[in-house]
């Protein structure tokens, strides 16, 4: 088996479908294990991956473990199988606030370990992912690492300092995203417009606009500005928006979040 997962809830999966969308590996190459056996079926009937309940089979037959249970669990985890890990292994952690030297204590011995945040668009290889390793793991296994979050999205390997800001501005900024498009589309929806077409409306204007922010390279205020016709609508809009703080509700709830994440 060519990686394992630890866990196998929303995140492993998104990223294990983006994976075996883009062909990095074939099904039977991906041990997964879970904590229950309905978790375990979901995962071979959505996946068809390898599962198991065993967290041990996860470490013995892969050398590429990414520990992908919520916060809470990690050092239980850990303590269950730090006994198996070698010096061949290499332990990704994709939780905020463990980082790479908590990691590295837990896991009992010194190994290569990284330190990840994906985000579950990863599920449409559209992800997001910040990666950080400890001096164990060479260029080329960061590289490797790389291809792996590669294939469901971007990656940007990031000073471990900006993890925190990783985690709020792409690990959970997803959240805060379809909470705007839900909200445009009850909008829509109030003008009158179906509500399936409206989801549709304010998705797809998402989306292009996050497109001209990548692919323009322009400023988003300038791109803002582009939209807002002279007395038009749009700056009345804008107008309502700054009224109602909209810039400072999400600086607040970005670093809120960031500020969370540190103390997970
Ligand atoms: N969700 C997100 O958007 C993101 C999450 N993350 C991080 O990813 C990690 C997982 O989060 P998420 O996928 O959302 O959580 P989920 O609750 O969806 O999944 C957790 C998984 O862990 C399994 N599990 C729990 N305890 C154990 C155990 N002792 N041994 C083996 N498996 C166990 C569960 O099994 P079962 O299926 O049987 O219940 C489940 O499959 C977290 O650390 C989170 O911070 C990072 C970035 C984004
Ligand atoms: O909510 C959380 O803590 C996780 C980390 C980033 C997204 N979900």
């Amino acid at each position: 088996m060519k990686i394992g997962f630890i866990g196998c809830g929303n995140m492993a999966s998104a990223m294990i479908s983006g994976m075996l969308k883009k062909g990095l590996y074939k099904k039977d190459e991906i041990i997964v294990s879970n904590l229950t056996e309905e978790g375990s079926k979901r995962s071979r009937e959505k996946l068809g991956v390898v599962t198991t309940l065993d967290n041990h089979e996860v470490v013995k037959n892969t050398k590429l473990v990414f520990l992908a249970v919520k916060p809470q669990f990690y050092e239980e985890v850990l303590n269950e199988v730090k006994d198996e890990l070698t010096p061949e292994h290499t332990v990704v952690g994709i939780a905020p606030g463990k980082t790479l030297a908590w990691l590295e204590e837990k896991c009992g011995q010194p190994l290569k370990v990284v330190r990840m945040m994906p985000n579950t668009p990863a599920q449409v290889g559209e992800g997001m992912t910040g990666v950080c390793a400890n001096e164990k793991v060479s260029a080329e296994e960061l590289a490797q690492i790389c291809e792996i979050t590669d294939s469901f999205g971007r990656t940007e390997v990031v000073p471990e300092r900006l993890m925190d800001a990783v985690s709020a501005v792409s690990g959970c900024s997803p959240a805060y995203v379809f909470m705007f498009i839900e909200a445009m589309a009850d909008a829509a929806v109030a003008q009158g417009m179906p509500r399936k077409q409206a989801y549709q409306f304010a998705a797809q204007a998402l989306l292009g606009s996050a497109k001209m922010v990548l692919e323009t390279g322009m400023h988003p205020g300038e791109l803002k500005d582009m939209v807002c016709s002279p007395a038009g609508s749009t700056i009345e809009g804008v107008r309502i928006l700054e009224q109602n703080g909209f810039r400072s509700a999400v600086f607040e709830a970005l670093n809120g979040a960031a500020e969370k994440g540190k103390k997970m």
